[in-house]
């Protein structure tokens, strides 16, 4: 667990927009406060023109969650808010009511690591009106920031090829927090450690590096400085060669660690940090062997992103065996935020019924999907063949599913295909019933799932659109309502 209050040190109920603490007022004032509603968070676009996201973030939304109360502080501070008149803006009956408060909502949730598209609800909640809604922007903050980063991520470690991933990211990302959300979710997305030591403490990831220009600035000599660093870390030999010029670097770098190998000091590896990666790796890696140092590791580093590693190692032919990755990485720099949203779906009515609910746009993109759903995945011989969303009171017995964006388009559900539900429960009424996974393990399955979807769905361009349909019976719901609501 990632203990946000620990990370914090404060109460986090105001996080929030102010118009969800009027809306809760305006619940309460008009005693709809405890209607029971779902709510349902899904985004409508795969990040960076990608086909496909990687979710994550829902380990540290269990821990806001469990930790969501409205203490003294924080209710000093609502009460001191005042109206343009200058009249408090709450009632103290209110106040009374969020300070006595505990969360009682049922949250199904898409486990971490996985495969998540366009249109699916990556997390829903059930439960009464006004705490549903007070959650949503913290809900959409947490996850929003960390699927864009592990999708991030896990696009990065398609580029390398699974070559080990190094993040480097802290001293560019996006403040405290934009580092350590930045870090967590980069290792679910697959990369292998980082140099955020704080997260390392935090989450387990494990911690790597290198050193900085400014070790070798710091001696007269460049050589002096390498065996200065290799005789202070000798189980973590990796120089930084490109100080003054990389291929004399590399050369000083041999030298120097030829003259260790009577201490026993063996050589890692050499970072390379600017110029043409693919030139000097090839360079440096004829070097390295040549002078007998096979197994020495080459590091990267320098602005590097997906397309990047990729026209290194695929179209160039660089010796690169370690990629280290930050500024790209930790601020999603080609596509800062990922536009989830957050949308009541179904609200239980005075009769004790559940209504459906449905958002309507001139987009035909923005229409939401009334309902309480579920999601299916489809599987044949370990791969994946389409997910089918559902409403959970209509049922699944189908035997297709439709494209909601072109009724023509349906994909016939196979008697062999396998089959996954992908929203798991992680509250039942507010107590927590979902053991998240460790931090490895959620890695462990982020690359396993990646092992299961097409190539053609990870190509960084024009990728191959995943299909991503709705149950009939949900589709022709969706259909009537638009139709009747328009008419209106
Ligand atoms: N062979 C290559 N193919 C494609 N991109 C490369 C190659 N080599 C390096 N790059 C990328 O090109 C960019 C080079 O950045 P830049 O122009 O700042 O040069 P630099 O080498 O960092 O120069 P400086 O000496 O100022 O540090 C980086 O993003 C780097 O990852
Ligand atoms: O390029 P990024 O993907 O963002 O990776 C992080 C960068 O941070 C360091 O540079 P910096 O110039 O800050 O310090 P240095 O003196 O250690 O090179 C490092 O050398 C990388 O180039
Ligand atoms: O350890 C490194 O090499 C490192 C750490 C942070 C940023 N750049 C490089």
């Amino acid at each position: 667990m990632t203990d946000l209050s620990k990370i914090y040190k404060s109460n986090l109920s105001l996080l929030t927009d102010l118009y969800q603490i009027t809306m809760a007022y305006g619940y309460w004032k008009n005693n709809k406060h405890e209607q029971e509603a779902v709510y349902e968070l899904y985004f409508r676009k795969n990040p960076f023109g990608g086909g496909f996201s990687i979710s994550a973030g829902l380990a540290t939304v269990i821990d806001y969650l469990e930790n969501w109360t409205f203490e003294a502080a924080e209710i000093k501070y609502l009460a001191s808010l005042k109206n343009p008149s200058g009249s408090p803006m709450f009632e103290k009956g209110f106040l009374d009511y969020l300070e006595q408060m505990k969360f009682s909502c049922s949250v199904e949730g898409i486990p971490e690591g996985e495969i998540i598209f366009p249109f699916e609800p990556v997390l829903k909640v059930r439960g009464p009106l006004l705490q549903a809604q007070l959650i949503e922007t913290p809900l959409l903050t947490l996850i929003n920031f960390q699927t864009l980063i592990a999708t991030k991520a896990a696009r990065l470690k398609l580029a390398t090829d699974g070559d080990t991933i190094l993040e480097f990211g802290l001293r560019r990302a996006q403040g405290i927090d934009g580092g350590l959300s930045a870090t967590r979710a980069a290792f679910v997305g697959g990369v292998d450690a980082t140099s955020n030591v704080q997260a390392g403490m935090l989450f387990g990831i494990p911690v790597k590096g290198t050193h900085a220009h400014s070790w070798i600035l710091s001696f007269d000599e460049e050589v002096e400085a390498f065996e200065a660093f290799a005789k202070a870390m000798p189980e973590n030999t990796i120089l930084l060669v490109d100080t003054y010029d990389t291929l004399e670097g590399v050369a000083s770098a041999i030298e120097t660690m030829k003259k260790l190998r009577s201490k026993n000091i063996p050589f890692h590896g050499i970072r390379l940090d600017s110029g043409d990666l693919a030139y000097l790796s090839i360079e440096a890696r004829k070097m390295l062997d040549q002078a007998g140092f096979t197994a020495t590791k080459i590091v990267a580093s320098n602005d590097l992103d997906e397309y990047i590693i990729q026209s290194l190692k695929n179209s160039q032919n660089a010796k690169i065996d370690i990629w280290g990755v930050g500024t790209k990485l930790v601020t999603a720099y080609d596509q800062p935020a990922l536009g989830g949203v957050y949308k009541l779906t179904n609200i239980k009515n005075q009769d004790g019924k559940w209504e459906s609910k449905i958002k309507l746009s001139e987009q035909a993109i923005k229409v939401t999907t009334p309902g309480d759903h579920q999601i299916v995945r489809f599987y044949k011989n370990g791969k994946m063949r389409g997910d089918m969303v559902f409403d959970v009171h209509l049922g699944q017995d189908a035997e297709y599913f439709v494209d909601p964006t072109d009724v023509t388009r349906r994909k016939k559900i196979k008697i062999d295909w396998d089959e996954k539900l992908l929203l798991e429960p992680i509250f039942e009424k507010g107590k927590k019933v979902y053991q998240s996974p460790s931090l490895v393990e959620i890695r462990e399955n982020t690359l396993q799932n990646m092992m299961t979807l097409d190539d053609s769905v990870k190509r960084f361009t024009h990728p191959h659109h995943y299909t991503v349909g709705l149950e009939p019976k949900l589709d022709e719901k969706k259909r009537q309502m638009i139709h009747t609501l328009r008419k209106h």
